[in-house]
């Protein structure tokens, strides 16, 4: 099991502890403990258990789930059921003299706790549409994760060049190619460093599937490059959507870590379109080629 999140959620594992405890606290501090021939072990045992399980799905909440809104709302929910449930057990273990009160107090937080959860996997649903439609995006028509590039998540060269060999086989029409390069990019990385280099790398990566079709694929080329394949694409079109990618990176601010200063980069951008008798390799150095003269003459 990956356990890397775990240190992420500090502050809500000490939520759900102290809300854990303020419950054995209050039952305790109202009430007096029941002798043992008296206590039903097998309330125990059924209560004990949901307050256990309760516990579990927190952890496995932990361990599965970055921080975020819907992460806060099903802590809380869980916390606020868990914190019932408690109160529950000890009943079997602690006899209360004030019972109407404390019983308000067990059996409120567990129906918000609900409520809160219900909305958190409304949330959690609108939220898995997003990323299946990114993935959607990334994945392009087959599943090969080992051709993923591990910084940026995109496909990498080989897949690219096997995709575009498929698309030019199969004769597809109207097949444009995009490069973009990010400028600057070595100036970048020796003033921020590799760590912030990569993270830019993947935000950009995110920039450019925000911006391309259901039907495009992108993938990283090579270092600070990448290639757009655009089936059913004419060259107008491919422009606008070149520009629409070159227009969002423009306006991105990205904040590096250690101070929060905003930087803005640009791309350079080639794009080819291909023609019947196009083999892969030709193409991609037409489209080396393209940008490094688009550099030149800029
Ligand atoms: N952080 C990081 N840097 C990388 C990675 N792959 C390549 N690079 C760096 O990317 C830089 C690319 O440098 P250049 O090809 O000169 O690109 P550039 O500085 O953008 O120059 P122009 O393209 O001419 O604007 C080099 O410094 C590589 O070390 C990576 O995965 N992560």
């Amino acid at each position: 099991m990956n356990y890397s999140l775990l240190p992420l959620h500090s502050k809500r594992i000490a939520l759900v502890l102290c809300t854990a405890l303020s419950a054995l606290l209050l039952s305790f501090s109202h009430g007096e403990i029941k002798a043992w021939q008296v206590i039903s072990w097998l309330d125990v045992v059924g209560e004990g258990g949901i307050a256990l399980l309760t516990l579990v799905w927190l952890f496995f909440l932990f361990v599965s789930r970055p921080p975020g809104r819907v992460t806060d709302l099903l802590v809380l929910g869980l916390s606020c059921f868990m914190f019932s449930a408690l109160l529950d057990l000890m009943d079997e273990f602690v006899r209360h003299q004030s019972g109407y009160w404390l019983s308000l107090v067990e059996s409120i937080p567990a129906p918000i706790g609900m409520v809160l959860m219900t909305w958190a996997l409304y949330q959690w649903h609108q939220e898995q549409l997003t990323l299946n439609q990114q993935l959607r995006r990334r994945e392009a028509q087959s599943r090969q994760h080992h051709q993923v590039d591990w910084v940026t998540r995109l496909y990498g060269a080989d897949y690219l060049r096997e995709q575009l060999t498929k698309h030019l086989d199969e004769g597809v029409s109207s097949l444009s190619v995009l490069m973009l390069d990010i400028d600057n990019f070595d100036q970048f990385n020796r003033r921020y460093g590799d760590q912030e280099g990569d993270r830019l790398l993947r935000e950009l990566s995110e920039l450019i599937l925000m911006n391309i079709r259901q039907t495009d694929l992108a993938c990283r080329y090579a270092g600070d490059r990448f290639i757009v394949l655009l089936p059913e694409t004419q060259r107008p079109q491919a422009v606008t959507l070149a520009g629409q990618i070159l227009e969002s990176v423009r306006h991105f601010a990205f904040k590096t870590r250690e101070s929060g200063e905003a930087v803005f980069h640009t791309l350079s951008c080639a794009l080819v379109s291909a023609v019947a008798s196009d083999q892969a390799e030709a193409l991609l150095d037409r489209l080396n080629r393209q940008l490094e003269l688009g550099r030149g003459a800029g």
